[in-house]
């Protein structure tokens, strides 16, 4: 995850764990769509520690950001650092461990879901004894020797966190984590993903179209709109943790970046 200008994982503890600074992005066009110029000089700092929610419309480049953090895209101009915490990460060298969830579990289904941890863990350098602790901290321990099949999407989803948690990632990337599931399943995720996150200090970005699973779990909401993307307005979560879903003050929140997004 180094090289020029991209995810110089080992530069960014200074000023922020994620670091984005002036950067542009554009998809090329194609016969029948015109040139995409999703970000122009875009700026973020995600401080270590910090959970950043980023909401805004479809398309505004919500994902192209994510993507860009995890060295999945390459910006055409200005840099994108994710490095480790002040005084290094907890990495083998110098980078940073980045643990990503997106919308779908994305797990191997020919392989059950304890394995599915240990590849990743190994992956990461680290111990696949630790897969078991992992799955026990999402409350699948009793699934761990099952095909990811035989779990329901919930549990799918359990198992994609326990995986990218699994290696005590410096940086947690969440991709509309839990947009596919139920109302009442959706919430128990976001409950569980607050308890895994209090119980180190990381720096994260979680896209989502959810304003109030942003508000719930972010510490900073920034809203992204218009083409190139910019930030259009800011909102600053100062509940301490553990929250309640049902706290006044994040309908407040809520209905402020609704307001944002209408
Ligand atoms: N690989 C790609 N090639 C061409 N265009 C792309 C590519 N990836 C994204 N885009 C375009 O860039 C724009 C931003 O896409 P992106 O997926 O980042 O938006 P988003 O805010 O995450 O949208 P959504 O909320 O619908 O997931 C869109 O217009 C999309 O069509």
């Amino acid at each position: 995850m180094s090289g020029d200008g991209v995810n110089d994982a080992a530069g960014a503890g200074a000023s922020g764990s994620v670091v984005l600074d002036g950067v542009a992005k554009a998809f090329p066009g194609t016969r029948s769509a015109p040139e995409q110029q999703v970000l122009e000089d875009f700026s973020l700092t995600v401080a270590h520690g910090e959970l950043v929610a980023v909401v805004g419309a479809s398309g505004t480049g919500k994902t192209t950001l994510l993507h860009l953090v995890a060295g999945l895209e390459r910006p055409d101009r200005g840099s994108v650092r994710a490095g480790p915490p002040p005084g290094g990460g907890s990495g083998t060298g110098s980078g940073a461990r980045l643990g990503v969830v997106f919308q779908q579990p994305r797990l191997l289904d020919w392989l059950p879901v304890r394995t599915n941890v240990e590849l990743a863990l190994k992956a990461a350098g680290a111990s696949p004894g630790d897969a078991l602790p992992a799955l026990d901290a999402v409350g699948l321990a009793d699934y761990a020797d099952q095909y990811p099949s035989m779990l329901s999407g919930g549990q799918r989803q359990r198992a994609a966190v326990a995986r990218a948690f699994a290696i005590d990632p410096d940086i947690v990337l969440l991709d509309e984590p839990f947009s596919a599931l139920d109302e009442l399943t959706g919430r128990r995720l976001r409950l569980l993903l607050q308890d895994l996150w209090s119980r180190a200090s990381r720096a994260g970005l979680l896209v989502t179209h959810s304003p109030t699973e942003a508000v719930f779990l972010a510490d900073r909401v920034i809203v992204l709109a218009g083409r190139p993307a910019r930030i259009v307005a800011e909102h600053r979560v100062d509940l301490p943790r553990p929250r309640s879903p049902e706290d006044p003050v994040l309908f407040e929140l809520h209905r402020r970046v609704v307001a944002d997004l209408l």
